[in-house]
């Protein structure tokens, strides 16, 4: 078989990986030639899925859950899976549940879990070669260049489903990558339940400036024989909602908080947890159907629930609004940590707050997270920001610095701006590599630099500086505060800051430990 490799390892497997990042040259050409997701792009993938030998309509069995949403689709995945988990414990079924989310925080593993671990080195590395090697001799076979491979993203995907398949995984949550209509993951012919999360501007290269246009994209995941739910949004994207539904005759649902959701204990206690939960609660009382599980006891308040005189067991309706959940969920939810949202971590004097936010919605939810917790205590406070890609990073940073001052009165005596990069010395984990960035402008520190003089225009008080690398940054952090036994330190803006502070202070193991981003139960 063509690049047939006697034992490649699993370090050999990330590397072809990253080799499927479309570049920073190619990603700019297509943002100067205007270029929106190709809407041949379902049509591609279709065709790569079939020379790894599968058809779409395969990953029915899969039962999957199917989770677009602009903020929270991570979040109300993990509690889905939470949930599932928990019913495994008591009912021994599902028996596999597969999870696919996205982005990664410090192993591209995490993103591809089987009942709640990331899969293993090992079982990467296998499967990763032989759909790569699917590509490659079913190309030379073709007549076509085996070089050519699905993007870093559909490769994923690609690998997703062929792990779960070959796993017999028996559930699937799906987080969509970005919008939905033309996404990697909606190929699915027939998911279980689809549900859309709250929805904002986010992606608007690729998906549109306005809310209905990215609602129109999140609603091509809906699918005609699949329930589908949605939390409220804003009327306009309602509107298109229901028209899309209506369009694929399909009904939607429209989810409000649970009361007995908002007596859960979750992390953190906002607003917007208890609506990602309540729509996970409904997505996986449909799951629950499939496999038939019920009850025991039926929790008070819950009075037309689905009760079953002879075998005396129970199901909630999913119109009902229960007041009570049943333990199972309850615990699934609570048990749910997922990692770098809202994540506090106390290092010695140090208090951590991070959250890897990096829209304008969501680094103001974070914003005053961070505010209510710090803005009570006199310390000294730290921000660290970085934001590579080509989101409005400088209206980003302004998103912080206003809702802070506005709303906490909260001003930073420190503020590092620094790269993606994880360590000194141009080391960075594999994992890691992005070659999505500019290369040019990392290396004259060019974006840090003009966020650096924005901010001090912002404040001109602050202590504000550039630094090289994630470690350089906190080696920046841990000479501050010396004598003084409390610093609140703000990590925000991007994902791989977040994930490459975390492996700073945890070390190169973290991310792979059992209490990585979901711990459930
Ligand atoms: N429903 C929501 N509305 C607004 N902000 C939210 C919501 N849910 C989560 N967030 C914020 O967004 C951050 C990311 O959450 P999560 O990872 O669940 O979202 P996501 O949709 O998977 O995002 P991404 O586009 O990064 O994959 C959280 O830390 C939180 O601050
Ligand atoms: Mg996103
Ligand atoms: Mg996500």
């Amino acid at each position: 078989m063509a690049g047939t490799m006697k034992d490649p390892t699993y370090a050999d497997a990330i590397e072809r990986l990253n080799s499927t990042q479309s570049g920073f040259s190619v990603l700019e050409a297509r943002r100067k030639a205007g270029k929106k997701l190709d809407a041949s792009a379902k049509q591609q993938m279709r065709e790569w899925v079939s020379r790894v030998g599968y058809q779409a309509t395969d990953f029915d069995a899969l039962n999957v859950v199917h989770v677009a949403g602009t903020k929270g689709k991570g979040t109300t995945c993990a509690f889905v899976n939470g949930m599932l988990s928990s019913c495994q414990k008591s009912f021994g079924k599902p028996k596999k549940i597969g999870l696919y989310t996205s982005p990664h925080l410090v192993s591209v593993r995490e993103r591809i879990r089987i009942n709640s671990q990331p899969v293993s080195e090992e079982l990467f590395t296998k499967y990763f070669f032989e759909v790569w090697e699917a590509l490659e001799s079913e190309a030379i076979r073709k007549g076509e260049d085996p070089a050519v491979k699905p993007v870093y993203f559909r490769t994923l995907t690609l690998l997703s489903f062929h792990i779960f398949m070959r796993e017999q995984v028996d559930v699937a949550v799906y987080e969509v990558g970005v919008g939905g209509e033309l996404d990697s993951t909606n190929i699915l012919v027939h998911p279980a339940v689809t549900g859309i999360t709250t929805l904002g501007i986010d992606h608007v290269e690729s998906l549109g400036d306005t809310i209905d246009k990215i609602a129109w994209h999140k609603a091509g995941i809906f699918k005609n024989g699949s329930p589908a739910f949605s939390v409220h949004q804003l009327v306009e994207a309602e509107q298109v909602l229901l028209e899309r539904a209506k369009e694929k005759d399909v009904q939607l649902q429209w989810v409000d908080v649970i009361p007995a959701v908002r007596k859960a204990n979750l992390t953190p206690a906002e607003d917007f947890q208890f609506k990602n939960a309540s729509l996970a609660v409904r997505l996986t009382l449909e799951i629950l159907k499939r496999f038939n599980i019920r009850f025991d006891e039926k929790p008070e308040g819950s009075s037309d629930s689905e009760y079953c005189s002879t075998t005396q067991t129970w199901l909630p309706d999913a119109s009902e609004i229960f007041l009570q959940l049943p333990n199972e969920l309850l615990y699934g939810l609570e048990g749910v940590v997922w990692r770098a949202r809202c994540e506090e971590k106390i290092v010695g004097s140090h208090h951590y707050y991070l959250d890897g936010a990096h829209t304008v919605d969501s680094l103001e939810v974070a914003s005053d997270w961070f505010g209510k917790k710090a803005s009570t205590r006199q310390a000294p406070k730290i921000l660290v920001f970085n934001q590579q890609s080509h989101r409005d990073a400088a209206n980003l940073m302004k998103t912080i610095f206003s809702t802070l001052r506005d709303n906490w009165k909260v001003k930073f005596d420190h503020v590092i701006f620094c790269t993606n990069m994880t360590y000194t010395g141009n080391k960075w984990k594999l994992d890691f590599v992005n070659n999505n960035a500019d290369p040019e402008a990392l290396n004259t520190l060019s974006l840090q630099r003009s966020l650096c003089d924005e901010w001090l225009a912002l404040d001109p008080a602050a202590n504000a500086l550039v630094s090289p690398t994630i470690e350089d940054a906190v080696n920046v952090m841990r000479g501050i505060g010396g004598e003084i036994d409390h610093v609140d330190i703000f990590v925000t803006g991007s994902f791989h800051l977040v994930g490459g502070i975390l492996s700073i202070l945890e070390g190169q193991e973290y991310g792979l430990q059992s209490t990585t981003s979901l711990a459930s139960g």
